[in-house]
């Protein structure tokens, strides 16, 4: 959440000509430091120094999907979000996160809720975090809406709008259609699109939502892509622009990602196995393709054996509660609290697996 300055000219169409679109659209990207005119061919321009914000950097490396802290009675807990970030910063060496996303259970929340949330994450992370995405999607485009404008006016580093998926969009044009009103509502923020087809059941490529997306969202910045179609997701890394991340959210298979030229992952494990994960990437990144693969089945055999006595956001939190010590609290209903046994077996495969961090 630093800053990068930039400079930019404008030019004044009459002499007390009111402040263009564009030159009111930069005003509010960044931090104005300085004015001044310069005259060149008899015309007058504009020139301004700002600063853009840090976000405009790309996405790399790994983001925590969070989970949302509750207290036992099941409501909201702000006060354990920043002891949360600093585990995130020092026991796991993760320095972006993904918050109320699916694993922050975002669409059992109201936004008033959601809102307080971004806001205490925003806050917390100042100085700690390098970037805060927010998801802002909802079931419809008024709330979704709402939440990328207050997500702008907290300083979130980006937002992510997933599918709806009550009328789910059977092609690209209607959820592109969706995409670019929410990205309206938040314009210069960094806009990701959420794709997690398994979940929404929106079986739309999301290839097919990134061509031409430049020119209808010139915010766009990347795609969160958790779906299991390899062949899709190069699709995407191939059309990716340059500043946009390819990020991706199926941890069990992230190496065969980052071969695919993934910039980066969002995923829930990265919680608890960011260190790890950490190691994996190095590796890779070094060409040590046999050492990733080794941290790489190490997470399958935990996900594996997790899966196998049922895997969902409640064990997830759980699992998290128990490796960190934080108190995270219960999930929401429906998403049921896992039972102590079940994630302590859990917890033991993992140490089983894993050394320490
Ligand atoms: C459905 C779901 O929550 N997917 C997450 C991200 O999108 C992943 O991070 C998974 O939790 C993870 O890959 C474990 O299966
Ligand atoms: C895992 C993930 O990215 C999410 O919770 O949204």
């Amino acid at each position: 959440m630093g800053y990068l300055k930039v400079h930019l000219v404008t030019q004044k169409v009459k002499q007390h000509a009111p402040p263009t679109l564009s030159y009111v659209a930069f005003c509010e990207l960044g931090k104005i430091t300085s004015t001044g005119s310069s005259q060149t061919h008899g015309q007058t321009f504009v020139v301004m120094s700002l600063m853009a914000p840090a976000a405009e950097r790309k996405l790399t490396g790994l983001v925590a999907a969070t989970f949302t802290p509750l207290t036992t009675q099941g409501e909201i807990n702000l006060k354990e979000i920043g002891r949360y970030i600093d585990y995130l910063t020092e026991k796991q060496g993760v320095n972006n996160i993904f918050v109320n996303g699916t694993t922050g259970e975002s669409m059992s929340f109201s936004v008033a809720e959601r809102k307080i949330l971004a806001e205490e994450w925003c806050q917390k992370a100042k100085g700690k975090m390098d970037q805060v995405i927010v998801h802002v999607g909802c079931m419809n485009l008024k709330d979704s809406q709402e939440l990328a404008g207050h997500a702008a006016q907290i300083g979130a580093d980006g937002i992510a709008v997933i599918a709806p998926s009550f009328f789910k969009p059977s092609t690209a044009e209607p959820l592109k259609m969706f995409l670019h009103e929410v990205a309206l509502a938040a314009p210069t923020l960094p806009f990701y699109y959420y794709h997690i087809p398994a979940v929404t059941g929106v079986n739309v490529l999301a290839s097919d939502v990134l061509e031409g997306i430049e020119e209808l969202i010139p915010s766009f910045s990347g795609v969160k892509f958790s779906g299991v179609d390899l062949m899709d997701l190069g699709q995407c890394v191939s059309y990716s622009q340059p500043r946009w991340s390819v990020l991706y959210g199926v941890d069990e298979q992230l190496l065969a990602a980052l071969a695919l030229g993934a910039h980066g992952a969002v995923g829930s494990t990265y919680n608890y196995m960011g260190c790890h994960v950490n190691e994996l990437i190095s590796a890779f990144d070094k060409g040590d393709i046999v050492q990733a693969r080794r941290i790489q089945f190490k997470m399958q055999e935990l996900l594996s054996y997790a899966q196998k006595r049922g895997f969902d956001v409640g064990v997830n939190k759980q699992l998290m509660i128990e490796l960190s010590g934080l108190n995270l609290g219960p999930p929401r209903l429906p998403v049921m609290p896992c039972p102590h046994e079940q994630c302590l077996c859990i917890a033991q495969k993992y140490h089983s697996i894993f050394p320490e961090c």
